[in-house]
């Protein structure tokens, strides 16, 4: 068991501290930053000119306990862009305080980046998602949110956005085409767009849970991201949310198959290229 410290505020002025020691360290100024879901930590490994910083080398900065989160920060260029990517993000479940699972999105928006790629792992409830494949994120259900565990619950600081921030196009629907027009170049012909579910985990759905999510419309079920896009789209930052659907849901009762982090990290592994070519090209369009 790391010595892990969970239930620390990170106020602005602690964020800001951290943008500090990291503007002093590096001499990049991205406009774009990635953050790495689950075995996605190998997508920092196109980035060019490469600055390397372990979470734990920055002070007061958290780290991640959950396998396949590799825990550095990377700065460096992809297609001619500067880019911070973040390798391993803080999940709710590992126990850590709400204003933990925001620090990804605020420190990227007090660094100075505008847009915010973030990706996960994810099941796959739409019955035509396959393994390898990925879902553009075109909107999401926060169940936590919904039942008052918003990662925005608490004081406001009008510093990072107000009070009742909008989440309608939050994942920029001008993003949404480029990554389609990503997908053709780089020959992804399974490219989906859907509808993302945040559970608060860790324990995988049971059947009775996937199956009434399929019919509120969720194409795919996972355990993040969705605090770090509210938390964005509450600062102000422009979103593309990528899922690469790991495994299919199992919404069947007579089966012995069952989710497991393993299969999840493993498809993170062969699904790398695909992810990376995607990534990249989308990049390549971007206009900042
Ligand atoms: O960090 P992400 O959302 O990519 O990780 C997913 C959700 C759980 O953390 C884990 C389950 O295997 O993978
Ligand atoms: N459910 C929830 N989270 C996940 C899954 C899943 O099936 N796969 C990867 N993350």
């Amino acid at each position: 068991m790391k010595n892990v410290k969970y239930n620390e505020n990170y106020s602005y002025e602690d964020v800001e501290a951290i943008c500090k020691f990291l503007l002093e360290k590096s001499h990049y100024r991205p406009k774009i930053g990635i953050i790495c879901g689950s075995g996605l930590s190998n997508l920092a490994d196109i980035l060019q000119e490469q600055e390397v910083i372990a979470y734990s080398d920055i002070p007061n900065f958290p780290t991640c306990t959950v396998q396949g989160h590799r825990a550095c920060l990377v700065f460096g260029i992809l297609n001619d862009k500067p880019v911070i990517c973040m390798q391993g993000r803080f999940h709710k479940y590992e126990g850590y305080s709400t204003s933990k699972v925001a620090l990804p999105a605020r420190l990227m928006y007090l660094l100075g980046v505008e847009i915010m790629i973030v990706t996960n792992a994810a099941g796959g409830i739409n019955s035509d998602y396959d393994p390898g494949n990925i879902m553009i994120i075109k909107d999401h259900i926060n169940f936590p949110g919904m039942a008052g565990g918003s990662v925005l619950r608490g004081p406001n600081d009008e510093r990072f956005g107000p009070r009742f921030p909008t989440m309608n196009n939050v994942y920029n629907d001008k993003l949404r085409e480029l990554v389609k027009v990503a997908a053709k170049n780089c020959g992804i012909s399974n490219i989906r767009e859907g509808v993302y579910c945040f559970l608060g985990g860790p324990s995988f759905e049971t059947v009775a849970e996937l199956r009434f999510l399929k019919a509120a419309g969720v194409d795919a079920v996972g355990m993040s991201t969705v605090p770090e896009v509210v938390a964005a789209g509450h600062c102000g930052l422009k979103v593309c949310g990528l899922s690469l659907i790991s495994n299919k849901a199992i919404m069947d009762y007579d089966t012995d198959d069952k989710p497991n982090h393993e299969e999840v990290l493993d498809t993170g592994k062969t699904s790398c290229a695909n992810i990376q070519s995607l990534v990249s090209d989308l990049l390549r369009l971007i206009e900042v």
